[in-house]
């Protein structure tokens, strides 16, 4: 789909605030599936958003975010497993909430600007979404959901990566 998507995404892409807020205007009912939240190793990328060292554990929350049960948004967030003692602790307990609800409403949280990136087609992260996907809908995701975004949080020096890549279907609706 390439440039197209891009484009189509852009809006999305580049929409400030909440995206669950966005997303829950959609339809009339907005849900979080969370697929995990554990310790897991962080990819090199995440490593270096976060500014952590080779060694530590870290916990990574991934989730499916839909609207009236269609799932249009895939999230990943990371943080260093410490955080969780400290400034993220809220994060342990948070369950099918989103995450925005301990965000916007923070003004001790501080987002870094949003980076838009393409997926690579047969990357790791693309395969790991792909069985993610397909084991919590029964099907595979499209082989054109390829375009995310990515942005730090970071709340009393602690910092909290989140990456969303979105559905190609979303492209027909405006943020
Ligand atoms: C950061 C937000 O939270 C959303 C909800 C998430 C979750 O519950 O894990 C993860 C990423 C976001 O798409 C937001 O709504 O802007």
């Amino acid at each position: 789909m390439g440039i197209a998507s891009r484009e189509g995404l852009r809006d999305w892409l580049r929409a400030p605030g909440s995206l669950s807020r966005r997303l829950a205007r959609l339809g009339q009912r907005f849900e979080v599936q969370v697929l995990s939240q554990r310790t897991q190793p962080l990819r090199s990328h995440e490593r270096l958003a976060l500014g952590l060292p080779r060694r530590g554990c870290t916990l990574v929350r991934e989730v499916l975010l839909r609207v009236d049960g269609v799932p249009l948004v895939w999230a990943r967030s990371a943080l260093h497993k410490s955080a969780l003692a400290g400034p993220w602790r809220a994060l342990k307990g948070l369950g099918p909430q989103p995450l925005a609800n301990l965000l916007y409403a923070d003004r001790r949280v501080v987002r870094s600007e949003l980076r838009p990136r393409r997926l690579a087609r047969h990357g790791h992260t693309r395969r790991h979404l792909q069985r993610q996907w397909l084991a919590a809908t029964g099907s595979p995701p499209s082989a054109q959901m390829l375009w995310s975004r990515n942005s730090v949080f970071r709340r009393g020096g602690a910092q909290l990566r989140v990456m969303e890549l979105f559905a190609p279907g979303l492209a027909k609706y405006r943020p």
